[in-house]
């Protein structure tokens, strides 16, 4: 529903059946062991963009997931117990020729007790075009279409350069 609202504010709701007959879904639960006193470790999860199309996230009471804002800042988000989280991925990021960017998150230490989360991985399985309404004058193209997502997840789980860099699309497409 929540991809269905991002098509429709961007005009391009025509091409929703299209992108959903190739989606897929991993749910999956994670759960992080209570911190340890005599480590200095800050950080529960790298930070990371994910590489699928959407992210609906759910955590447990225990905070600790931070966005980067475009100026570099972290943004706590400390969501209610009611609340889902909705992140772009990169999949998306290609999709949409750029216009959307994929959401970059790391997961923090705060507060104490072991922290659950539940993520819903949406993934496009096969190649996928970009919609002409994101290509114009002042949006060329920026990558080799269609982009083949299967390729991209073999590539991130074989290329050891992709898990040290922020942006592993670029290094995909070597752009
Ligand atoms: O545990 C969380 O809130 C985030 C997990 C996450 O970013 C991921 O699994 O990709
Ligand atoms: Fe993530």
């Amino acid at each position: 529903m929540a991809t269905i609202l991002v098509f429709e504010s961007y005009g391009v709701q025509k091409h929703w059946k299209t992108v959903e007959a190739v989606h897929n879904h991993v749910l999956r639960f994670l759960k992080y062991t209570e911190p340890d006193r005599n480590s200095d470790t800050t950080i529960r999860f790298v930070p990371h963009t994910d590489l699928d199309f959407t992210t609906i996230l759910h955590q447990n009471q225990v905070g600790g997931l931070q966005v980067q804002a475009k100026d570099g800042t972290w943004i706590d988000i400390n969501p209610k117990p009611s609340h889902f989280i909705f992140m772009a991925g990169d999949m998306m990021k290609v999709w949409s020729n750029d216009r959307i960017r994929a959401c970059y998150h790391q997961v923090k230490f705060s507060g104490d007790g072991e922290r659950y989360s539940m993520g819903m991985f949406t993934f496009t399985d096969g190649e996928i075009e970009v919609p002409q309404e994101f290509v114009d004058e002042e949006h060329p193209l920026l990558y080799n279409y269609p982009f083949d997502s299967r390729k991209y997840i073999q590539f991130y789980v074989t290329a050891d350069e992709a898990k040290k860099t922020k942006n592993p699309i670029k290094a995909f497409f070597g752009v």
